[in-house]
């Protein structure tokens, strides 16, 4: 079930070129450097950007064929764009009713007491839109779009506007919505943070085409990930978060198909309790060990089965471990450790994990 798109658009000395297609499950983020053409290709899915020379399918539905186009209202889309354009006059609770109260009763599938819950919406509703802070506003921006019940929501930067402390507030909401609401995310982001911690698929995006599509995972095991940074290479694991007991926090991979997880120890834990969440370890954090250490300070050990060594530079390597439960962990040690400890693909050794923190 996937978004086809078929597009040739010329923008002054830009050209948007696409021939592929997009996941409709879960979010997908559309990632890529400023001017890359993110916004054209999402106003292109939206009907918005006009161009003759374009095919867009939405699942089986026919959304554009040249010049046939299906109005904005009758792709049932959500909207949330970077500024919310909530309506001044109105109260939160009105912009909220908007979009549903001009969707046909029989198309409603979200309902407001849901999607209240869902976007702790219910103590905003009475308060004037001009006193919400920007966090709050885009929460109320994304429960009037899931209100009007879309099938597919397309997201334009919607967290770019905001600060720090407004942005660790909404993410939670917004990881959550493909999965408690059913609808499929498109997000349109610069941010290799953001792909982290909110993407199932990452399409990278260059010079106004689509350069390839993967699943975060596969976009997190290349060593020339364009999402890694300076800190260099990076693994994102889902999983859970447990408390022990004893005021600390054991975050639990999950483990596929039949495999059992992993646990790790992790010091900060979210406010918002959702049940997944990630976790995000930078490879540097990750040195190897050819049997158990003993008398080390290291609390998270776990084997791990090497998959790949990489030549990462001139004195480094990049090793592609898998931990028990199939996800991936990525080790960068050097060249001379790499061939003093005699380490080669498929030989299990322990992964000494010195930190890992928790996406929030
Ligand atoms: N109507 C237009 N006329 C001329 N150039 C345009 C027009 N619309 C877009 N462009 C150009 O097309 C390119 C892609 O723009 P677009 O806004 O889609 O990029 P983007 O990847 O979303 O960038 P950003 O991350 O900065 O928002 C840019 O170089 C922009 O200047």
């Amino acid at each position: 079930m996937t978004l086809q798109i078929r597009a040739r658009a010329q923008r002054g000395d830009f050209t948007l070129a696409i021939n592929d297609s997009l996941p409709t499950e879960g979010i997908t983020a559309l990632y890529g450097r400023s001017g890359c053409g993110k916004t054209t290709l999402l106003r292109l899915i939206a009907g918005l950007e006009r161009t003759r020379d374009a095919e867009v399918r939405f699942r089986d539905q026919l959304w554009q064929s040249g010049r046939k186009r299906l109005p904005l209202s009758r792709r049932r889309l959500g909207l949330v764009f970077q500024e919310s354009s909530l309506l001044p006059h109105l109260s939160v609770e009105a912009n909220l009713r908007y979009g549903y109260q001009r969707t046909p009763p029989d198309q409603r599938r979200l309902h407001p007491e849901r999607v209240y819950r869902l976007l702790d919406l219910d103590s905003l509703t009475r308060q004037p839109v001009n006193t919400l802070s920007g966090g709050q506003r885009q929460r109320v921006a994304l429960g009037r779009a899931l209100l009007a019940s879309p099938q597919l929501m397309l997201l334009d930067e919607p967290l770019s506007a905001l600060d720090t402390t407004a942005k660790r507030e909404i993410l939670p909401f917004l990881a959550d919505l493909p999965e408690s609401t059913g609808v499929p995310i498109l997000l349109v982001t610069h941010s290799a943070r953001e792909v982290e911690q909110l993407a199932d698929h990452v399409a990278f995006m260059d010079q106004g085409r689509l350069e390839r599509t993967e699943t975060l995972r596969e976009a997190l095991i290349r060593p020339d990930s364009p999402l890694f940074s300076d800190e260099g290479p990076a693994a994102v694991l889902q999983g859970q978060l447990t408390s022990t007991g004893n005021g600390e926090w054991q975050f639990i991979t999950r483990g596929g198909e039949g495999r059992p997880p992993v646990p790790f120890q992790v010091s900060g834990h979210s406010s918002h309790q959702t049940s997944l969440h990630r976790l995000r370890i930078l490879a540097s954090d990750v040195s190897l060990a050819t049997r158990e250490p003993v008398g080390i300070s290291i609390r998270n050990r776990m084997p791990v089965r090497i998959e790949r060594i990489e030549e990462a530079d001139e004195h480094r390597c990049t090793i592609t471990c898998r931990l028990d439960d199939g996800q991936i962990l990525l080790s960068r040690i050097t060249r001379a450790s790499v061939r003093e400890l005699e380490l080669e693909t498929g030989q299990t050794v322990v992964a000494l994990v010195k930190s890992a923190v928790l996406m929030e």
